[in-house]
């Protein structure tokens, strides 16, 4: 299948190189500078055995694949929403943290809408270099019933490092992730530590505990055993990682904690929810990329 990936980043890189092993990746960069890297040198996949991928990389606009995986940030989503909506009818996954783009999907109706939650944990070492520091899956379900099954299941490679899993309702699987990086991803960017710091440092995991209760509140979830048991899944098999907001506070860029605290502080305030903790570390958060900017 011919898949346009947009966006180079950590999660561009990664999903590009795995799903290159079996389709024909178009990789959109911001600037030409890494399209070159990417295009001459391929994407080098750092981890237990080092590979290296070759896709096709370039800046401009062209969008003419069947599908389109959309792996910016949130806070790029708007600028790029303008393009999408221009586009003839196709197959798009968003693969995001958080829920403000869920909330968007409306205004692209002419297309089959996916959403994607990605469970692995990747960090960006150079333009056209990737470590893959936690295997996890990613979960793919159509945004409003309409898409199929058997598409996504194409989508699998038969790399087991890198598997794509077909989920009937997105709902869930976007709100237990939701709490994931609202319970993981504030406290490691705040504490600077990877992520298996929120279950090893009992501290820590004190913080996290009071974090996850509250968050159980505003998203009204019953099975809160089940919940923290995924929570604790992702940070032990993505403890090495550093999520992907201390590497924004790490190298000085926005975060995307509008989308995650902010979105659920919002809920909470209509709820009448206790947000204490969570208006706590969205503040912390919002101080660290302020001090980071000057
Ligand atoms: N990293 C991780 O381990 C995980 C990340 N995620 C989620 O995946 C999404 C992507 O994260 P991540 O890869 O870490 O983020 P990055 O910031 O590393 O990557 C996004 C890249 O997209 C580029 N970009 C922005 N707009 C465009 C555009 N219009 N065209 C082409 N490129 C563009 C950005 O450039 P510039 O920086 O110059 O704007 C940046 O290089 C986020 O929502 C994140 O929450 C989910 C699970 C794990
Ligand atoms: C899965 C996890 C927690 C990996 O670090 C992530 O989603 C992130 O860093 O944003």
């Amino acid at each position: 299948m011919k898949i346009g990936v947009i966006g180079g980043g950590a999660v561009g890189l990664l999903i590009s190189a795995y799903l290159s092993r079996k389709h024909d990746i178009t990789l959109y960069t911001k600037t030409e500078e890494q399209a070159i890297s990417v295009r001459t040198e391929g994407i080098h996949v750092i981890g237990p055995n080092p590979w290296t991928a070759y896709v096709k990389s370039r800046a401009d606009v062209l969008y003419n694949e069947e599908l389109l995986i959309i792996a910016v940030k949130q806070y790029s989503l708007p600028s790029l929403f303008g393009n999408l909506k221009q586009l003839p009818p196709k197959k798009i996954v968003f693969v995001q943290n958080g829920i403000t783009h869920i909330g968007r999907m409306k205004e692209l109706a002419q297309h089959e809408l996916y959403i994607g939650v990605v469970e692995h944990g990747a960090l960006k070492k150079s333009p056209n270099t990737v470590h893959h520091t936690g295997i996890g899956k990613i979960r793919i379900s159509p945004y409003d019933g309409g898409g199929a099954r058997e598409f996504i299941d194409q989508l699998n490679t038969s790399d087991p490092l890198f598997l794509i899993q077909y989920e009937e309702d997105w709902e869930p699987v976007v709100l237990k992730k939701l709490a994931a990086n609202a319970v993981i991803n504030p406290l490691t960017a705040l504490f600077r530590m990877p992520n298996g710091h929120i279950v090893s440092n009992p501290y820590v995991a004190k913080l996290a505990k009071k974090l996850f209760h509250e968050v159980c509140d505003v998203l009204e979830i019953n099975d809160k055993d089940d919940l923290w048991e995924y929570i604790e899944s992702i940070a032990i098999k993505t403890k090495n990682n550093r999520s992907s907001m201390l590497s924004d506070i790490e190298h000085h860029k926005k975060t995307e904690i509008d989308s995650i605290l902010g979105d659920l502080i919002q809920k909470g305030k209509e709820k009448g929810a206790h947000t204490c903790t969570m208006e706590f570390l969205y503040n912390a958060i919002k101080g660290l990329e302020n001090r980071e900017e000057r």
